[in-house]
């Protein structure tokens, strides 16, 4: 059953409008909530968490509401927050033993079922003797998501989980996550694109505390097709091409730069047509070019 989101806004007392009419509907599987630094993911995320709340709005996981019935949504929730601080004179095996006491399993022998279970699971078995603050980066994300696991979830929400990870790391992050993701609802909030081409199903944009775009990553790429033109060119000739053209992005290549241009025909010679990913949806939306229909996921 999916998370449905409904109309909920929030600004900050200092008048800071995070959230503007958020509706949207997060099925089963990996959702990736896609925006810039600042676009109100965190604010959405904590909501959704009970850990703050809205001014208006509704969310709701199958009966339950949930920022009213907040003590059952936390049984069902795990959350790895943005900034996820571990005591680092304490093991991972002991800090997953305790945390799992605070999550409810009182049982020792369920406890430490579970708690191997998850160490495994995140690949940590090896190094569950060692003090968290002797962990990596990547071993502590992994470790977040072996807390956020704890007592089986329904509902798991993960906040800018890969910023700062190795590609190695990275990747092994991700092969955990869409495990995790294939029963029950996974959100990933973050500004990292591939992120969201590489594990999931449906996605949204958010820029700016609104919901720019929702739908399947195939089927907006999809939209795009056709209508993207790529040209090498060199820096100086960047402000005559954004003035001319719909520019939605522009990147250095080899010392070069790389122009994304939108436009229903090719803008000259110059320039060839690409095979739209999601980075050409993503900025063609938060550089305002609303160019592909909103689809209720
Ligand atoms: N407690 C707060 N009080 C006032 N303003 C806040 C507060 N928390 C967030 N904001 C502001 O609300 C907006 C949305 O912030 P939020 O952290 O939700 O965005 P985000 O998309 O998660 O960005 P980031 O990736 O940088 O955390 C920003 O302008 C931010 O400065």
């Amino acid at each position: 059953m999916p998370l449905l989101i409904e109309n909920l806004s929030k600004t900050y007392p200092n008048g800071t409008q995070a959230l503007r009419n958020v509706t949207l509907t997060i099925p089963t599987g990996m959702f990736g909530l896609l925006g810039p630094n600042g676009a109100g993911k965190s604010s959405l995320m904590r909501t959704i968490a009970t850990l703050q709340e809205p001014d208006s709005g509704s969310i709701m996981l199958d009966d339950l509401d949930v920022l009213r019935e907040k003590d059952s949504v936390r049984r069902v929730l795990g959350y790895l927050p943005q900034e996820f601080g571990v005591y680092p004179r304490v093991s991972a095996e002991e800090l997953l033993d305790h945390l799992a006491v605070l999550k409810g399993i009182g049982n020792a022998k369920e406890r430490k079922e579970a708690v191997e279970a998850l160490l495994q699971q995140t690949n940590l078995w090896e190094a569950r003797k060692k003090n968290l603050g002797g962990y990596s980066g990547g071993m502590k994300q992994r470790f977040g998501i072996a807390q956020a696991l704890l007592g089986n979830p329904r509902l798991i929400i993960v906040d800018e989980p890969t910023a700062g990870l190795d590609p190695a790391e990275r990747n092994r992050f991700h092969n955990l996550l869409s495990e995790i993701g294939e029963n029950i609802i996974v959100i990933l909030s973050t500004h990292i694109v591939s992120d969201v081409s590489d594990l999931c199903r449906n996605m949204a944009i958010i820029n700016k505390g609104q919901v720019l775009l929702a739908g399947d990553p195939l089927t907006v790429i999809e939209q795009l097709r056709g209508r993207v033109w790529r040209k090498l060119v060199e820096k100086t000739e960047l402000a005559a091409l954004q003035a001319n053209h719909n520019v939605i992005s522009s990147r250095l290549f080899a010392g070069k730069t790389v122009v994304h241009v939108l436009g229903e025909e090719r803008p000259d010679s110059g320039f060839e047509e690409v095979n739209p990913d999601l980075e050409d949806v993503y900025f063609a939306q938060i550089n305002g070019r609303k160019v592909v229909a909103a689809a209720e996921v």
